[in-house]
């Protein structure tokens, strides 16, 4: 399976976004980190290709386009996890878990059992399944998003700022859940986010999206580097290695524009 992106536009009424974006296929097991600045269209691409914002171009996810799906069929094949956390409801995690589980097509009930219990000790929510979602604290709530997206098992994952909430030890989790998901399953994860360091450590391939319309998508090493943290970020930063061997972003201060 391999999810591939040509030409693709999208935007507002009076604004384009997002200008004939073209990048090379994603091959299933991969997890690919989406960077770039405050506005320059993260949440746009990612809304684009779940077929929640309109846009122009190809988009196949092994070789089908997605936009000739059914909303059925594209619900099953994509799971999307907004920037929002889950707006606060009376229901509980088990019941928002369970409508979740039923979008992945799987009809065997001890199967959808199976698979929330799973999920929900992976991401460490076991004890909030009869909790409601009104009474969780912000990265809980982040949590049982997260959650809805894993349960229904789809072979693309869109995620906007799947960490935004979480506390250092969950940040880690979060990704390692996900790497895992994709491994398995040779799924493709698509990730938005502001953490360069997460970004570096988990991801297989970075696109980074730059003010003026720039798209470049690689290796992680080979598109954070300190040319880019000025272009695309304007700040003065490094890539360095820390003692354990992983790579990490320090920023040394704004650049001058
Ligand atoms: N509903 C909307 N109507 C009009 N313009 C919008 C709308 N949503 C976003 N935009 C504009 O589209 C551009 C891209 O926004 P988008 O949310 O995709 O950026 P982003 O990279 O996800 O940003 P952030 O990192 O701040 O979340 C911005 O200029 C934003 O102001």
């Amino acid at each position: 399976m391999t999810l591939s992106i040509s030409n693709l536009s999208s935007g507002y009424r009076a604004r384009s976004v997002l200008q004939q974006i073209m990048l090379p296929s994603i091959p299933a097991g991969s997890l690919v980190a989406l960077i770039g600045p405050n506005g320059v269209g993260k949440s746009t691409l990612v809304r684009a290709l779940a077929g929640l914002q309109p846009a122009s171009g190809q988009v196949t996810l092994q070789d089908e386009p997605l936009a000739t799906l059914s909303p059925r069929e594209r619900q099953r094949r994509v799971a999307y996890l907004p920037q929002t956390l889950p707006q606060a409801t009376s229901l509980v995690v088990y019941e928002m878990l369970l409508g979740a589980a039923y979008l992945s097509g799987e009809t065997v009930q001890a199967q959808i059992t199976a698979a929330i219990a799973r999920v929900a000790d992976s991401l460490g929510i076991t004890e909030l399944m009869l909790r409601r979602l009104s009474e969780l604290s912000g990265g809980q709530r982040q949590m049982v998003g997260l959650a809805q997206v894993l349960v229904r098992q789809a072979p693309l994952l869109l995620l906007d700022e799947p960490t935004s909430a979480l506390d250092l030890r969950w940040q880690l989790n979060v990704l390692e859940v996900v790497r895992r998901y994709v491994r398995e399953r040779q799924a493709i994860a698509l990730v938005a986010s502001h953490d360069l360091n997460l970004a570096l450590r988990f991801a297989d391939q970075v696109i980074m999206l730059a003010p003026g319309g720039d798209c470049r998508m690689g290796e992680p090493l080979q598109v954070v580097t300190s040319d880019s943290l000025q272009t695309c970020y304007g700040v003065q930063g490094r890539v360095e290695t820390c003692s354990l061997g992983y790579p990490v972003v320090l920023v040394d201060g704004v650049a001058d524009l």
